[in-house]
């Protein structure tokens, strides 16, 4: 099948990418010329764990390419995919401004019979919205199919998703162009569930918006358990292993990030509202997870009793591992916290420094290991549960600060391992502190 993606972000180039591994002919569009002569050269302009290696091998195998030329991306393609992004507004609605300037862009060039899948996130009715724009500014004056198709990947874990999604949602009212839809995923063997539109476009924000307020949960509870002397992680255990609750997103600790939960669960809210449909539990999701950010910096002062010309190393930028997207990171809060109470920061990340100089500038310090940021600081702040950080040697690690005061955000050590220390004030998240001082 020839298939045009219009966007190669995280959701596009994961698409385009893994639609083309099970032997498409993929041409992906996008309007950064930067990214293009990028991806051209063999190079992903995110970071994502196995994106690069297939990249190379399909655009060797001619099954990939790139463009900035919507007329080149468009023609001949039987199917057309739109991943482009759908931010939140400041109303908290989502802004559909790249999703309709994209669709005028393409609506010169698509052909008779062309689908178009709206893979982006977007309100409920987008979908219908979509279907006249393209009747407005199409030149061959033919009603296109509209196929809501959102996607469901991970940051960190695109390319996997991608390709062994749990579910496949096809939200499209006239079969024909749900089953070629259907077809065009069928070697990847997962569920599908066929739909009218609109109830896939709430599939996506139900979705998000359950797995945040699960987040948001937890994370209340583990603030209880602090408080009742309980262990939030054995609480998480002992919940999980119920079928119906489930063990995934039950993991407390300083507040869901990125750039879907916080963006989706607002314009969900943002539609209730429209909508005159009370969903006060949305807005406590978003209370809890914005208290949740400043949880660390709350312990710390609790310790400290001002955070003046204390030196604080915090251990990651990104909103979680595995990539260095920063949007929405609980480390933005976290740090300028920690700046509006006088604090100096230092701040280390395996590979969102880059991200991070853009948003802090020269507010912080960088450093380029663990060490340097560590040493003779005062306290770390563990935000970031990158692999390198979670396997540190933690005795070692806190023999070159200042003083061993660790506030683990992301529960990352065993208590084994904060118990072999000589020496550590130890702060994890829903469950008691462990202070050990030298005998
Ligand atoms: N990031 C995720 O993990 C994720 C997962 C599932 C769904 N989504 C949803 O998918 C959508 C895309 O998200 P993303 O994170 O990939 O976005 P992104 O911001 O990373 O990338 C969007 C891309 O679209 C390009 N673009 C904008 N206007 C264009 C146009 N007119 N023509 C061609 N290209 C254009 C931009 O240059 C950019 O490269 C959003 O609606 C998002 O909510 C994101
Ligand atoms: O038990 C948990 C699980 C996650 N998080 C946090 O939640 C945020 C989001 O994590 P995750 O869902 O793994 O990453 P995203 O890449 O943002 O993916 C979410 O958002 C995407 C965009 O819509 C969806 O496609 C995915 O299905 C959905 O999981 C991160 O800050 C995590 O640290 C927790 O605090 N506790």
């Amino acid at each position: 099948m020839r298939i045009a993606v219009i966007g190669t972000g995280y959701v596009g180039l994961s698409t385009g990418v893994c639609l083309a591994e099970i032997g498409h002919h993929v041409i992906c569009i996008d309007t950064s010329e930067e990214k293009i002569t990028l991806l051209r050269g063999g190079k992903s302009p995110i970071y994502e764990p196995g994106m690069e290696e297939l990249l190379t091998k399909n655009m060797e195998a001619k099954r990939l390419q790139f463009t900035t030329s919507h007329r080149e991306g468009l023609e001949k393609s039987e199917v057309i995919i739109v991943a482009v992004g759908t931010p939140q507004q400041d109303s908290g609605e989502a802004d559909l401004t790249y999703l309709f300037q994209a669709i005028q862009d393409a609506a010169p060039y698509i052909e008779k019979g062309s689908i178009i899948v709206i893979k982006s996130t977007v309100p409920v009715g987008t979908n219908e919205k979509v279907k006249r724009l393209l009747e407005a500014f199409g030149q061959n004056k033919v009603s296109p199919f509209v196929v809501s198709n959102p996607e469901f990947l991970r940051q960190g874990s695109a390319v996997l998703d991608t390709l062994n999604p749990d579910r496949i949602v096809i939200g499209c009212e006239n079969k024909e162009p749900a089953a070629v839809i259907e077809k065009m995923y069928a070697p990847l063997n997962a569920k599908v569930v066929k739909t009218d539109a609109r109830s896939a476009e709430m599939i996506k924000y139900a979705s998000n918006a359950f797995l945040a307020t699960k987040i948001s949960f937890i994370n209340n509870i583990g603030n209880l358990c602090e408080a009742v002397g309980a262990n939030v992680e054995d609480v998480s255990k002992g919940m999980g292993l119920d079928q119906r609750i489930g063990a995934a997103f039950l993991q407390s600790g300083i507040g869901y990030g990125g750039s879907c939960f916080p963006k989706d669960v607002s314009a969900l809210l943002a539609a209730a509202k429209e909508y005159h449909v009370p969903f006060s539990m949305i807005e406590e999701t978003m209370m809890i997870n914005n208290r949740q950010k400043l949880l660390l910096v709350k312990k710390a002062l609790n310790r400290f009793g001002d955070l003046k010309h204390k030196k604080i190393a915090v251990l990651g930028f990104a909103f979680k591992p595995e990539t260095d997207d920063m949007r929405e990171a609980p480390s933005i809060t976290i740090i300028h916290s920690l700046l509006n109470e006088g604090a100096s920061v230092i701040g280390y990340d395996p590979v969102a420094t880059r991200n991070a100089k853009g948003i802090f500038g020269e507010k912080i310090a960088y450093a380029t290991s663990v060490g340097e940021a560590i040493k003779e600081s005062d306290a770390v702040f563990i935000v970031t549960e990158w692999k390198e950080i979670k396997q540190l040697v933690l005795s070692e690690v806190i023999s070159q600060m200042k003083q061993p005061i660790v506030f683990d955000g992301r529960n990352s050590f065993s208590e084994e391992a904060v118990r072999d220390c000589e020496e550590i004030e130890y702060y994890p998240i829903g469950k008691p502190a462990i202070i050990i001082r030298k005998s």
